[in-house]
């Protein structure tokens, strides 16, 4: 299994007391498998992303990404698995406004010292975004802007792509483009894809879905 979690709980701790959000989750993912995550608002979804994600830690529970245990890592092993075998993106584009397209699309390739010209330059091409290399985020459309997040996440070649509402800021026909072309790259680079969508119609175009409600998925 590319990810494998099992029996995951998150309780938030807020002024108002304790807020259980996920109550013994399991889920796994196979390499090249495809996973919409569904659920109301508030939900979790985020909140299980984050976990897998080594955004966050769980109270109870494992998480074993291509074999290794990932949230009992120290904070510097859970940020270079995050560089060498996440690839995230999330509905706000995150871009750095101050790097070029070309610098955004091979910033997490470059810490995770895998930069490699050739993919990113097809990554580029398959993306639509060849010429706009020079260009800065505030000179691009939002769906430019999220292909340039896209190809950013597939530039270390990801052994699992998690996506947050990738394509939530789009128009729908924008949105469609945006997601085909997600499916499209992680089925090349036989990465395994976990998407949160509210959308219906975007999470029968993954392989396979899972709902998540009252903390728990089904
Ligand atoms: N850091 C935090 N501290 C306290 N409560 C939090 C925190 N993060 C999230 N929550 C709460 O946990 C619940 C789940 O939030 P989460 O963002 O995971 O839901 P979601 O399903 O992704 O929602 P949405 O679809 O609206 O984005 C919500 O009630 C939220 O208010």
């Amino acid at each position: 299994m590319r990810i494998e979690a099992t029996g995951l709980t998150k309780t938030y701790t807020t002024g108002d007391g304790r807020l259980p959000v996920l109550t013994d989750v399991s889920l796994a993912l196979a390499p090249g498998e495809t996973l919409a995550l569904t659920g109301e608002s508030g939900s979790g979804k985020s909140t299980l992303l984050h976990l897998l994600a080594t955004l966050d830690t769980p109270d109870a529970g494992s998480i074993h990404l291509d074999g290794t245990e990932i949230t009992s890592l120290d904070d510097a092993g859970r940020a270079a698995v995050r560089r060498d075998r996440i690839g995230l993106v999330f509905q706000q584009f995150n871009l750095i406004p101050s790097l070029t397209v070309s610098g955004n699309l091979d910033f997490q390739a470059r810490l995770a010292g895998r930069h490699d010209p050739a993919w990113s330059a097809t990554l580029a091409k398959r993306l639509g975004l060849a010429d706009l290399l020079d260009r800065y985020p505030e000179q691009l459309s939002g769906g430019q802007q999220q292909r340039v997040a896209v190809g950013r996440a597939l530039a270390v070649r990801p052994s699992v792509v998690l996506a947050d509402e990738p394509t939530g800021n789009l128009d729908e026909s924008t949105a469609a483009t945006v997601l085909g072309l997600i499916l499209e790259l992680v089925a090349e680079t036989g990465a395994s894809l976990l998407l949160v969508t509210h959308s219906e119609h975007l999470a029968g175009r993954l392989g396979r879905r899972v709902h998540l409600s009252g903390g728990r998925l089904s």
